[in-house]
Order: C-alpha cells, then sequence, then structure tokens
C-alpha cells in the first residue's frame, strides 16, 4: 500500500484524486490533506478519508479547524498550520506520493521538497514548473524522483512515449508534440466584445470543469502558453516541437509526432480523473470512475490553428521561452496576478496580456540560476504587475 500526501486537496483536482484514490483503498493510504481556507471542505474530506495530518496554510482558519476536531469523531487527527507544514507533510517518511495540485506559484517549494526527497510527484501544479523551469527538473534527475504529468495533455503525450520513457529524457524519435487546446469560451467572440466579458463568462469552459485560475487561463489561451513551456521541460523538446492545436471537443487529449510519420494519440472524455488514475495506477492501469468514451457521440473532431491575434497570452509564452532566464518566472508571476486582478474585477479581460507584456518589458533577461533568484524575480514581478496595475486604473 502506498502512502499519499495531496496538497491542494481541497480544489478541483484534489477532490478528484479523492475521488479515484476512494476507489481503490487497498492501493492507497490517504497520509496528509492540504488546504489554504476551506476548512469546511477539508472537514468532509478528513471525515471520510481519515488522514494522519490536516495542514490549514491560513493560521486563523487552522486555529478553528483544530477546535473544529478535537469536538469530533476524529480527534487524532494532526492538524498542522501556516505553508511550512506543506513541505513536512510532503517529505513525511511514509508518503509515497505526492499530488502537487495547489494552484499557483504558492505550490513551488513543497512540490520542489518533494521532488528533493525523491517522492513520486504527480504534478498537476504546471505553475511551480514553469516558474522554476531547469531547477526543477534537476531536483527530479539528482533525487531519483519520479516525475508523473497529471495535466491532461502532457499525461496524453506521456502516454504517447516509448515504453519505458522517463519525464525529462529526450525522446529520440518523437520529432514534435501536437498539444491540443479547446480555445476557451472566447474562442469565436468578436475581438471587440471582448473587453467586457465577466469573470462568470471567462470562467465557463466549453468541456471542463475546473478552477478559477486556470479557467481564465484558458480564457486567454496562457493556459496552453504555460503548457507548451511545460512541456519542453517535461519532454525535453524545443518550443518550435510544439504545435499548438485548437481542437474543439477535447477529446484528443494531445499527439506526439514520430520520424516515421506515425502520429499517436491519446483519447478519452474530458475527465481530470483519468489521468489521474493513470498515473497513480502507473505502471498498471485501474478504473477511474470516468465514463467510457463514446465515440458515436462525439461524432466528429475539429482542428484549427490558434490565432495569436485573438490570443496574445500565448505569443507572450512562445517569446518569454525563447528570452529563457528569468522569463518564464516573471510571464507566470505577472499572469497571476492579472488574473485575479480580472476576477475580482478590477481590471478587463483583454489587460491581461497588456499587463504581462508590460511587466516583461521592464525586466533585462538573466540566468534563473538558483531558486533564490526564481523567488526573488516572482515577488519583484508581482509587485511590478500591481504597480502596472494601478497605473492602468489611473
Ligand atoms: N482543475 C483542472 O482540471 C486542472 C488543473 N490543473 C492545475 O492544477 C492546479 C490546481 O488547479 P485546480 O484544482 O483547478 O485549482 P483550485 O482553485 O480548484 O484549487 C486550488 C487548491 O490550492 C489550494 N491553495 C490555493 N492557494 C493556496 C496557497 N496560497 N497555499 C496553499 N494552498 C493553496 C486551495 O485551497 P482552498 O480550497 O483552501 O482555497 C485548493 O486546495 C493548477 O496549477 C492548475 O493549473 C491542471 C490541469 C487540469
Ligand atoms: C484539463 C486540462 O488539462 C486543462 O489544462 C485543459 O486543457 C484546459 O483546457 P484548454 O485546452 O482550453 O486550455
Ligand atoms: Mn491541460
Amino acid at each position: 500500500m502506498k502512502g499519499i500526501c495531496i496538497l491542494g486537496a481541497t480544489g478541483s483536482i484534489g477532490v478528484s484524486t479523492l475521488d479515484v484514490v476512494g476507489r481503490h483503498p487497498h492501493l492507497y493510504k490517504v497520509i496528509a490533506l492540504t488546504a489554504n481556507t476551506n476548512i469546511d471542505a477539508l472537514y468532509e474530506q478528513c471525515l471520510e478519508h481519515h488522514p494522519d495530518y490536516a495542514v490549514v496554510v491560513d493560521e486563523n482558519k487552522a486555529r478553528i479547524f483544530k477546535d473544529k476536531l478535537q469536538n469530533s469523531s476524529i480527534p487524532d487527527i494532526q492538524v498542522l498550520a501556516g505553508p511550512q507544514a506543506l513541505e513536512y507533510v510532503a517529505t513525511l517518511d511514509t508518503v509515497d506520493s505526492v499530488m502537487a495540485a495547489i494552484v499557483g506559484a504558492a505550490g513551488l517549494l513543497p512540490s520542489l521538497a518533494a521532488a528533493k526527497a525523491g517522492k513520486i510527484i504527480l504534478l498537476a501544479n504546471k505553475e511551480a514548473l514553469v516558474m522554476s523551469g531547469a531547477i526543477f527538473m534537476q531536483a527530479v534527475t539528482e533525487s531519483g524522483a519520479q516525475l508523473l504529468p497529471i495535466d491532461s495533455e502532457h499525461n496524453a503525450i506521456f502516454q504517447c512515449m516509448p515504453v519505458g520513457y522517463i519525464a525529462g529524457m529526450q525522446a529520440k524519435q518523437a520529432r514534435r508534440i501536437l498539444l491540443t487546446a479547446s480555445g476557451g469560451p472566447f474562442r469565436e467572440m468578436p475581438l471587440d466584445q471582448m473587453a467586457s466579458v465577466t469573470p462568470d463568462q471567462a470562467v465557463a469552459h466549453p468541456n471542463w470543469d475546473m478552477g478559477r485560475k486556470i479557467s481564465v487561463d484558458s480564457a486567454t489561451m496562457m493556459n496552453k502558453g504555460l503548457e507548451m513551456i511545460e512541456a519542453c521541460l517535461l519532454f525535453n523538446m524545443q518550443p518550435d516541437q510544439i504545435q499548438v492545436v485548437i481542437h474543439l471537443q477535447s477529446v484528443i487529449h494531445s499527439m506526439v509526432d514520430y520520424v516515421d510519420g506515425t502520429v499517436l494519440a491519446q483519447m478519452g472524455n474530458p475527465d481530470m480523473r483519468i489521468p489521474i488514475a493513470h498515473s497513480l495506477a502507473w505502471p498498471e492501469r485501474f478504473d477511474s470512475g470516468a465514463e467510457p468514451l463514446d465515440i458515436f457521440a462525439v461524432r466528429r473532431m475539429d482542428f484549427e490553428e490558434p490565432s495569436l491575434e485573438r490570443f496574445p497570452c500565448l505569443r507572450l509564452a512562445y517569446e518569454a521561452i525563447a528570452a529563457g532566464g528569468i522569463m518564464p518566472t516573471v510571464l507566470n508571476a505577472a499572469n497571476e496576478i492579472a488574473v485575479e486582478a480580472f476576477l475580482n474585477e478590477n481590471v478587463r479581460f483583454t489587460d491581461i496580456p497588456i499587463i504581462i507584456e508590460r511587466c516583461m518589458k521592464k525586466f533585462v533577461v538573466t540566468e534563473a540560476g538558483s531558486l533564490e533568484i526564481i523567488l526573488e524575480t516572482d515577488q519583484q514581478a508581482r509587485l511590478v504587475s500591481r504597480q502596472i496595475i494601478e497605473d492602468l486604473n489611473n
């Protein structure tokens, strides 16, 4: 039986992970569950899965949570508070696998700690990888950690790689990745209407039910930009080997094009329990709870090239990786701040790429040579982005 720690248990990926784990109680023991503030959801999860540890990052909420557990049927669960507790539970000896499902840069330190501790890392938190790049991949290689991609596209690519493939390796006969994208909710909206879209419209993804931040990223296609960088890192490829393809039905989750002309695709319903179950069972397979794909209901599959005019965030991601060094860290931080401001209705949807581009222009490319440099750059880019937002609003 494997011990699992779920970072970001109360989010969309966390909930799907517990759904899959709950179907295989003889294979997985839940060691730790973590939340930021949502103690009601965490409490229900603790009642059902009885972890050894529950982490609440917010200290005030952690106190309330601790009191609640002490007066419940599960007083023996240890409650820890604060961001350092995330690293503690991610590196426990009893933990074999860590689901990295915190959203954004907040997930970097615990995911990196798990990598350094040689855990099996189920990586959903793409921002952590994009912002830390080679540092993260090096930590995985040096410790002998096993990195399994959860992001549906990267999980699909991983499944299309040759037998024995390990993330980070160069797959010599694979010449190109076809990275599929839905195009989000505004794929066909007249461009002059995009400035006035609301957060609720932006998070209404056509095919997937996800957290709010990634849903906005899908609407701007920054999600695909982050995923392009994620693919370069996970599969040791150059940006010009990654072709983004809009595929409306989200049934093909990505493809690998081999030197002999063979193109392998992974297909399935748009249900994150599929890549989660794949990684939890790997190298075996087990039931995910997802419905079998009804190919007759799918009927057709459509493909389009994305427009960089409609989706400037995708262009910015290609520019960030071409610039290299700290620029992907800047891109990610500026995007997090811009998306948060949009969700709080402080800026318009069309301001998101403007904020990111202005922020990137404020930085000179230097080497992202250490974790300290990455964390410092992340903080600086957040400050710069907040200032840009203030200037936009004055
Ligand atoms: N949802 C999906 O289908 C997919 C998601 N991903 C990636 O997976 C990650 C998670 O996405 P998703 O599940 O949608 O996000 P959600 O917003 O649904 O969940 C985020 C989780 O992170 C926790 N969290 C938020 N901020 C902090 C913080 N500062 N410190 C510690 N924990 C924090 C939240 O806790 P609380 O609930 O207490 O706020 C919650 O558990 C993202 O990186 C996303 O890009 C990738 C592919 C698909
Ligand atoms: C489920 C998943 O992996 C998401 O990243 C999804 O791909 C988002 O859809 P888009 O293709 O619209 O970005
Ligand atoms: Mn994805």
